[in-house]
């Protein structure tokens, strides 16, 4: 990407987008489009259009879409599908049209069936059947996916996708019912220790297996890949490594300093068992991430104590 170029990033104040704009700002790139939701809903395909006729992007990043945790995704199933298709499309689509020089579309590592072999690898997509709670999500991200493949495959558009693991970082989601795990946790862990509580609830067994990567890192890896990959296949984003989920809770746990005990609430889902990401082929094109866990989730507890307008 030119440093001059013009560069939209879309969903610029999430936790993606707002560290995907850090990072661009950081490299030199100022001449960045930027609208939130209320300038422009991207699920209104004539403003769509118009906006990128008026402005005429070089280069997109699609990181807006309706996003949240396993009960979010399982409660608002419709939501999930009909926006996340509304939105992709309407941007993919348009980009076309107005000729964007390039697009990334972020997917998500849930669009891999429940059972696929760990870890796992980018052409296990649409091999099995998908994890029931995020179905609706995982089957707008496949969409996602196939638009890029389709457009490239007839009119030649360089559009690519990636798909992130779980991801935390700053600009997370601390909602209690809605959010990710991560920020749940932190949150959970630290009213608690302020109220003095005697234990904590958390969701499901505790056995699931999950990765998680720094949102920092993944803005870093998209500017690369952005700049250094270009084909059809999607590139899988993450650490490589995982842990069980009772092993992130005694993470969080020590780092914030609560001392009670944590409850399993079985009655909540555990979601897929594993979904730890083969990330062989992002390691071959010369990526690797830098934050560790245990930094990473002290790093996000820092951004959580400073940000008290992010506990929704
Ligand atoms: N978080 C994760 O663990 C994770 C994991 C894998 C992949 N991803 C992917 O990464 C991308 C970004 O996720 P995130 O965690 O950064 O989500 P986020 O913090 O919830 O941010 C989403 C952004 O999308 C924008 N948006 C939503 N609906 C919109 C609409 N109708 N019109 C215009 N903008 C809209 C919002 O804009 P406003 O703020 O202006 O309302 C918001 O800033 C998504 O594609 C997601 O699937 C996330
Ligand atoms: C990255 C996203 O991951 C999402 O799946 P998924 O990893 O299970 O999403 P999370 O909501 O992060 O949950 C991960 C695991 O943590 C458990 N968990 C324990 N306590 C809590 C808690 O207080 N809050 C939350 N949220 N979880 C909790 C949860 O049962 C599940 O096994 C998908 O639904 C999306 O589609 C997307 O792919």
């Amino acid at each position: 990407m030119e440093k001059e170029a013009k560069i939209y990033v879309a969903g610029h104040r999430g936790m993606v987008g707002s560290s995907i704009l850090r990072h661009l700002l950081s490299q030199g790139y100022s001449n960045l489009i930027l609208r939130t939701s209320a300038e422009l809903d991207l699920r209104n395909q004539a403003a769509v259009d118009t906006f990128f006729a008026q402005e005429k992007p070089d280069y997109v990043f699609l990181a807006a879409a309706k996003v949240g945790g396993i009960v979010a995704n399982n409660t608002y199933r419709a939501d999930f599908l009909y926006e996340n298709l509304a939105i992709q499309n309407h941007v993919i689509h348009a980009s076309f049209v107005h000729q964007v020089k390039k697009l990334m579309f972020l997917g998500s590592s849930c669009i891999y069936p429940k059972m696929a072999p760990q870890p796992l690898k980018e052409s296990y997509l649409l091999s099995g059947f998908l994890e029931p709670t995020n179905e609706p999500y995982a089957i707008a991200k496949i969409a996602g996916i196939k638009m890029c493949e389709a457009y490239r495959a007839q009119y030649g558009c360089q559009f690519i996708s990636v798909m992130p693991t779980n991801l935390y970082g700053m600009n997370d989601n601390y909602d209690l019912e809605n959010s990710h795990v991560l920020p749940a946790m932190i949150r959970k862990f630290h009213e608690a220790k302020l109220r003095g509580d005697k234990s904590i609830t958390l969701w499901g067994t505790g056995s699931p297996k999950r990765e998680f990567l720094y949102a920092d890192d993944l803005a870093k890896a998209c500017l690369f890949l952005m700049e250094n990959y270009n084909e059809s296949e999607f590139v899988n984003i993450g650490t490589g490594e995982d842990v069980s989920i009772l092993e992130l809770a005694e993470m969080v746990k020590k780092i914030i300093g609560f001392e009670g005990a944590i409850h399993w609430d079985t009655s909540r889902p555990d979601g897929t068992p594993r979904k730890l990401m083969d990330v062989s082929k992002l390691h071959q094109l010369g990526w690797k991430h830098e934050v560790e866990l245990l930094d990473g989730i002290q790093l996000a507890y820092q951004d959580f104590l400073q940000n008290p307008k992010s506990r929704k």
